[in-house]
């Protein structure tokens, strides 16, 4: 039907997606998802397969796809990419799709609307994965790992910035230590030593990582640790066309002021050959002098101490070489130039009897400059490592690390399957490790060694210089071809001995191992100081990473490409979603039961949910109340299985009981908040009200007896003018008024004065009389 869309077949390995349409003159067509037009004849019809609607919208977790093909991930993942959509889930798999540009994903309101929310809550981001490991840290009390995965240039690394970002700032809401800054800072410090422009990505890094992030019990950062994972050396004498050498050297001479230049006798980049064997000086994404400001303002705050510039007295001048650069580096080396001409182009070997001195050729000389140069560059990194470490680190060595949570962030070197594999990659190293001899020798050794192993696929001929491994994406063949000279990095004792004599305190230190062993090995007539062999010292500390990650609860973020200068977007996807094994990841979480917890773990989490009209813990098993959390909470009997210690589900369902709990909590919460509430407002009120009650009674109390006594006031008064009127007219009755009248003629003044003084009393007492009269 018009506008359906189907699945058909596409030159890139895997049918895409395409819309039929209907032409004005009736037509069928479909036009597919690269925009391309292909007619409909009848008979295909039958063989068009539909795409399942959550193909044609797309889905934000990548398990929830009916279309569970190759095709069906790669067209949910394009589809999204082309919306500005680069973060997917699969399950609690994140896939990232590198944006190439500056996304506002990433601001400090994105921290706070992921911080405290769940896994599937909100849509996909890193934000929600650094989220989520936090919070199964501060919930289990389990350290937590984050796995980062991808090819060269697939954004890795910011990533893992990403997510120190996140966790840096929701330690910081809680509390103002400056621990944060100072691991973020260290950055910058580790890009501008082991990261380069390489033809895949204009910062690539070129050493493993893991940054280990220790919280408190509060959640918050106390310190970090670095492991970085071999650098890759050769770089430093060697790069390929349109590459570069470790970025620090061309932010140097970029960003150093001409004086800075002047004292340590530096020139412009395009002058040394290390720097531009590349022919690749200027990398256009970067602003070399730019950075320079930002190493150094880094390696203040991580408290590198500044450049000093070295002593030129005390030299003797030699006659071994006239040129400017040999001099300089003797004397940036703080070495007597006679000692590095003799270290450089000569070399000591023992017979039977004695030390013989034997001169060597130019081309082993250079070889020998190479090893130097290259063992110096190395251990440098390691001292720059360690020195961050110093800062960031140091604080915790006094408490156990049991007191402490943590999550790591794994960054893995990016793989690459190019036409030609230099085997001086360190995943040949970790395979083999690296013997003595020739390239031819060497290969012998492992096509005999390695025969009968299945990984391993041997030479087709004898006059073959390759060799393949069986990656879990697919064979790599790698060419043995130099491999031994890339991976050369025994210093002749010669070296060591030169190294002796310096007065360079850094060199002296980055080099202590070799001066303090008294290893000295022989082999092919050379003396080699054996320090511990660098494939093993490597190997070692890979075995403990897998030991430390074992030990984690793992998270995995899987970083794509979309395009690259070569490669068409969808078949360059197609590739990573190979080698990923991301389709294999769906299938497996989609069948198994990838969340277990023991009963007693789940019973305890979870117990809110639980009826105890269903089930009552205080009787039934902890099993038995798993169980019946699970078949009231859980939807469908296939969705969750009992083993015999543990609860097994599958992987949507932990947060899906994770928000049923929430909710739950939440509808308790509220009832506890509105019982208590209403027992203080009712405490409260009956108090208010007691205390009106006895104010009332006080105030009538107080108001009658005002009036009472008024009253009684006023009949007193009353009576007593009553009394006096009965007494005056009893007076008047009983002629005793006339006779005192007699009386008053005889004293006429006294009588007149006593007469008018008599009436004024009777016009008073009539007064009184009628006010008391109106006032009752
Ligand atoms: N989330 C992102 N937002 C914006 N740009 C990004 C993002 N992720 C990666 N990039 C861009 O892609 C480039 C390459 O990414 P990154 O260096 O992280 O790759 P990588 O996988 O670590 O590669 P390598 O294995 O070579 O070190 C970055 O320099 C940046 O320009």
């Amino acid at each position: 039907m018009e506008g359906e869309w189907v699945w058909v077949d596409s030159d890139i390995g895997v049918p895409i997606g395409a819309r039929v349409t209907v032409t004005p003159s009736g037509q069928r067509l479909l036009v597919d998802d690269e925009g391309k037009q292909r007619s409909l004849a009848q008979e295909q019809e039958a063989s068009l397969r539909i795409m399942h609607p959550t193909s044609v919208e797309g889905v934000d977790d990548m398990i929830k796809l009916g279309d569970m093909t190759e095709a069906g991930l790669l067209r949910n993942l394009l589809l999204r990419h082309k919306r500005g959509l680069i973060y997917t889930y699969t399950g609690s798999v994140l896939v990232a799709v590198n944006p190439y540009q500056d996304f506002p994903f990433y601001s400090g309101d994105q921290v706070g609307l992921y911080h405290g929310r769940k896994l599937g809550e909100l849509p996909p981001h890193i934000f929600a994965i650094a989220e989520s490991c936090y919070c199964n840290m501060m919930r289990h009390l389990r350290n937590q790992c984050c796995i980062i995965s991808g090819e060269s240039g697939a954004g890795k690394t910011e990533t893992t910035k990403l997510i120190l970002q996140y966790l840096a700032a929701i330690s910081g809401e809680l509390s103002e230590q400056q621990i944060e800054q100072q691991i973020l800072e260290s950055n910058p410090i580790l890009e501008a030593f082991g990261n380069a422009k390489t033809i895949r990505n204009d910062n690539s890094s070129r050493f493993g990582k893991y940054l280990e992030i220790f919280f408190n019990k509060k959640g918050v950062i106390e310190g970090a640790r670095v492991e970085q994972y071999l650098l890759e050396k050769s770089r430093v004498c060697h790069q390929a066309l349109e590459e570069r050498n470790y970025h620090v050297f061309y932010c140097m001479l970029a960003g150093a002021t001409a004086e800075e230049k002047k004292t340590l006798n530096l020139g412009d980049a395009k002058e040394y050959k290390f720097l531009s064997k590349g022919g690749c000086i200027q990398c256009d994404s970067r602003d070399d002098a730019k950075d320079y400001q930002r190493i150094l303002s880094a390696m203040k705050i991580l408290t590198f101490s500044e450049l000093q510039s070295n002593t030129q007295n005390n030299l003797e001048t030699s006659d071994v070489s006239k040129s400017q650069h040999f001099s300089m580096a003797a004397s940036l080396l703080e070495v007597k130039r006679s000692a590095l001409a003799k270290s450089l182009t000569e070399h000591s070997f023992m017979t039977n009897r004695e030390s013989v001195i034997k001169p060597l050729s130019a081309d082993q000389a250079s070889d020998c400059r190479d090893a130097f140069v290259k063992a110096i560059y190395n251990k440098l990194f390691i001292w720059i490592v360690e020195k961050i470490n110093n800062v960031i680190y140091k604080k915790l060595t006094k408490s156990p690390k049991s007191s402490f949570l943590s999550i790591g962030l794994l960054d893995i070197f990016g793989f690459e399957n190019f036409k030609t594999n230099s085997s001086a990659g360190f995943k040949v190293k970790v395979l083999f490790g690296v013997p003595q001899g020739s390239d031819a020798t060497m290969l012998n050794k492992m096509n005999q060694q390695h025969r009968r192993n299945k990984n391993y696929v041997s030479s087709r001929s004898e006059y073959d210089t390759d060799f393949g491994v069986r990656h879990y994406a697919g064979i790599v063949y790698y060419d043995s071809k130099g491999f031994l000279e890339k991976n050369r990095d025994a210093v002749s004792s010669d070296m060591i001995n030169m190294v002796k004599k310096t007065k360079n305190m850094l060199l002296q230190q980055i080099f202590e191992e070799e001066l303090s062993t008294n290893n000295v090995k022989i082999s092919n007539n050379k003396k080699i100081v054996m320090t511990p062999n660098n494939s093993l010292r490597f190997r070692q500390s890979l075995d403990s990473l897998m030991k430390a990650l074992s030990a984690c609860q793992p998270s995995f973020i899987r970083c794509f490409k979309p395009n690259n200068e070569k490669q068409s977007e969808a078949k360059l996807c197609m590739r990573q979603l190979r080698y990923s094994g991301m389709l294999d990841t769906i299938r497996i979480r989609k069948l198994g039961f990838p969340i277990r917890h023991t009963f007693e773990d789940f019973l305890k989490r979870y117990r809110v949910l639980l009826k105890t009209t269903v089930c009552d813990p205080k009787t039934e098993t902890a099993a038995a109340c798993c169980e019946a959390i699970c078949k009231t909470e859980i939807q469908g009997e296939d969705e969750w299985k009992i083993g015999r210690t543990k609860i097994f589900l599958r992987d949507a369902h932990d947060a899906i009981l994770e928000r049923l709990r929430e909710e739950k909590l939440s509808k308790i919460a509220l009832v506890i908040q509105r019982v208590m509430m209403g027992h203080k407002d009712r405490k409260s009120f009956l108090r208010k009200r007691r205390a009106a009650v006895v104010l009332q009674k006080n105030w009538r109390a107080y108001r009658q007896e005002k009036l009472r006594r008024k009253l009684q006031h006023g009949f007193d008064r009353l009576k007593s003018k009553i009394r006096s009127r009965k007494m005056q007219q009893k007076f008047e009755a009983t002629g005793l008024r006339r006779s005192i009248s007699r009386r008053e003629s005889h004293h006429s003044a006294a009588g007149l004065h006593e007469r008018n003084h008599g009436q004024k009393r009777n016009f008073k007492a009539e007064g009184q009389c009628e006010t008391l009269k109106y006032k009752t």
